[in-house]
């Protein structure tokens, strides 16, 4: 999980937001309505193609603030049907026999990110708007499939009122042989750039409570002695929260770097060279080289970058932005600053479930292709309750049994649209112009060579951060770290077994989570739990 998760919190609480606000009209004064009215009306006469500025919301106390709609487009009323050829390719394309891609009518391209092409629809069996996220190539680096991993994981646990929320992934047409997954989510309508970009007279009120938002998605309770998230934990993902509100703080996304290499150089540019034994612990050999080499550089002041900026922000910016991960605050620790002295009323509780270290074993160990594969399969079933039991008792191991899937036909849908939506005026009116973290793969220039393998390249800027924030330096050390630290044995893991206790421990958190008030009773239940595992393990597989 990376900064994307955090977006699209924001996502999550600004349709909600929109949301309440739209229900809540009618109870405000009527003052205020008429107020509003005036202020939505004028936001509305401002509609531009494909963003619709429906809505204001006020907190608190605090100035309306615009936020910007996409306006989507679903098949029947996109511009391509009106050509009777592409609508007929369309119709062959979308509709099938069997298979879930029958349920989801596809609409458009609305947006790229580093792992994929998002696409919206519309579930035919609930009327609801969706985004569909197909991820190609999940398995070409084992790195980036354990950050898909991570990710999807993640946002089935977190269950946090402001995370947008996963509502299916579909079920690959083979168990060994699948290469892209489509993640369904709710379709929200804005996002924070989105906002910032609509509003270019934010208050500072207004950002200290957009960080307070971010900074309290960060607060996710991990249940058992905490052995290797400690406050590394990919849920509290800082550096994005930094990268953020710097962008909040500008309007402009911080580090756009255009590879990897460029993000390396854009982050030293502003915060200096790091000191050695933090680039010691970097583990990307060829990321701690290229930084070794690199000629010193000082870091910019903070008010100098940020000039207009209170300094109370840029203390804690210049915490979040640590190169260093252990130099960063924990989520808590930074809510704490003296930056947000004087906001009242911020209920710090988390509001998420506890999340058990369970269901993270994989982290403690370097996965290889087949592994990530079993376990990203395995967290697509949890989609497919059914096929979940069967999996488990081991049913589907020796039959070698493809499964009826719509997959496949999704491919070629989301081919199609690729192909001509997702290059159309439209959806490039729908995409971000600008971002933290920018979303196409980038080849990087020859000259830079020296400093790129395979995982080190491939990605662009975004999952460097990603592994930046989520980890503690610019290739994800921490988990290796912490495993080296601890002392854990890497070696006598295999998928299967991460699979079962993570499912085992699955069931069991859910039926547990309830009653777990107290620390100690977590310990307690953790270690009989560990316990129990071995002749869990062998039964399931009788
Ligand atoms: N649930 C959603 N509803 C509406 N639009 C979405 C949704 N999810 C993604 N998008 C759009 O698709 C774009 C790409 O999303 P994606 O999650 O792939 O990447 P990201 O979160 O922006 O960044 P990263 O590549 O770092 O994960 C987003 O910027 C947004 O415009």
């Amino acid at each position: 999980m990376g900064g994307g998760t955090f977006v699209d919190g924001v996502r999550r609480w600004f349709k909600r937001r929109v949301n309440s606000t739209t229900s809540t009209t009618n109870n405000k004064s009527r003052s205020n309505a008429n107020n509003r009215n005036e202020v939505v009306k004028s936001f509305q006469e401002k509609e531009e193609e494909g963003l619709r500025i429906v809505e204001d919301f006020d907190f608190s106390g605090l100035k309306f603030i615009r936020v910007p709609e996409r306006v989507y487009f679903l098949v029947s009323d996109s511009p391509s049907s009106m050509n009777p050829h592409k609508r007929n390719v369309q119709e062959t394309e979308f509709f099938t026999e069997y298979g879930e891609a029958s349920r989801y009518q596809v609409g458009e391209v609305i947006g790229k990110g580093s792992y994929g092409v998002v696409g919206s629809a519309v579930d035919t069996h609930t009327g609801e708007n969706v985004a569909i996220k197909k991820i190609s190539d999940v398995f070409e680096h084992v790195s980036d499939a354990t950050r898909i991993l991570r990710e999807i994981e993640l946002l089935r646990l977190l269950r946090h009122p402001d995370i947008v929320e996963i509502k299916h992934i579909m079920l690959p047409p083979s168990h060994r042989e699948f290469r892209a997954i489509y993640v369904v989510f709710e379709l929200m309508e804005s996002d924070l750039h989105q906002v910032i970009k609509a509003n270019d007279d934010l208050t500072p009120e207004h950002y200290q409570f957009f960080l307070t938002m971010l900074l309290l998605i960060g607060i996710v309770p991990l249940s058992y002695v905490d052995l290797f998230f400690s406050k590394y934990t990919p849920a509290i993902d800082i550096w994005s929260i930094g990268c953020i509100f710097a962008e909040m703080l500008t309007g402009k996304p911080l580090f756009p770097g255009k590879n990897v290499v460029h993000q390396l150089d854009l982050m030293t540019d502003l915060l200096g060279t790091p000191p050695p034994e933090a680039i010691s612990r970097i583990r990307n050999e060829k990321a701690r080289r290229y930084l070794s080499s690199m000629r010193k550089k000082q870091p910019v002041p903070f008010k100098q970058k940020f000039p207009n900026a209170d300094p109370l922000a840029l203390c804690l910016l210049e915490r979040l932005l640590a190169f260093d991960p252990k130099d960063r605050p924990t989520a808590d620790e930074a809510l704490g600053h003296p930056y947000f002295h004087g906001l009242s009323n911020v209920d710090r509780e988390p509001s998420t479930q506890p999340i058990s270290k369970l269901e993270f074993e994989f982290e403690r160990t370097k996965l290889t292709k087949d592994d990530a594969r079993e376990l990203i399969y395995r967290e697509i079933l949890e989609y497919h309750p059914q096929m979940l039991q069967e999996y488990l008792c081991g049913g589907d191991q020796t039959s070698g049994f493809m499964y009826p899937s719509g997959v496949d036909r999704f491919k070629r849908q989301f081919a199609h649209l690729e192909e001509h939506n997702g290059k159309s005026e439209r959806s490039t009116l729908l995409q971000r112009q600008h971002a933290s973290l920018p979303r196409e793969r980038v080849p990087a220039p020859k000259d830079e060579a020296t400093v790129q393998n395979n995982d080190f390249e491939r990605r662009t800027p975004a999952s460097v951060a990603t592994t930046l924030s989520s980890s503690p330096g610019p290739d994800g050390s921490v988990h290796s770290n912490g495993n080296e630290q601890n002392g854990l044995n890497k070696a006598n893991y295999s998928a299967r077994s991460l699979l079962k206790s993570a499912s085992i421990s699955a069931s069991k958190c859910i039926s547990v989570q309830a009653k777990r008030n107290t620390d100690e009773e977590s310990i307690t239940e953790y270690n009989e739990e560990v316990d129990r595992l071995p002749q869990k393990i062998t039964n399931l597989h009788v």
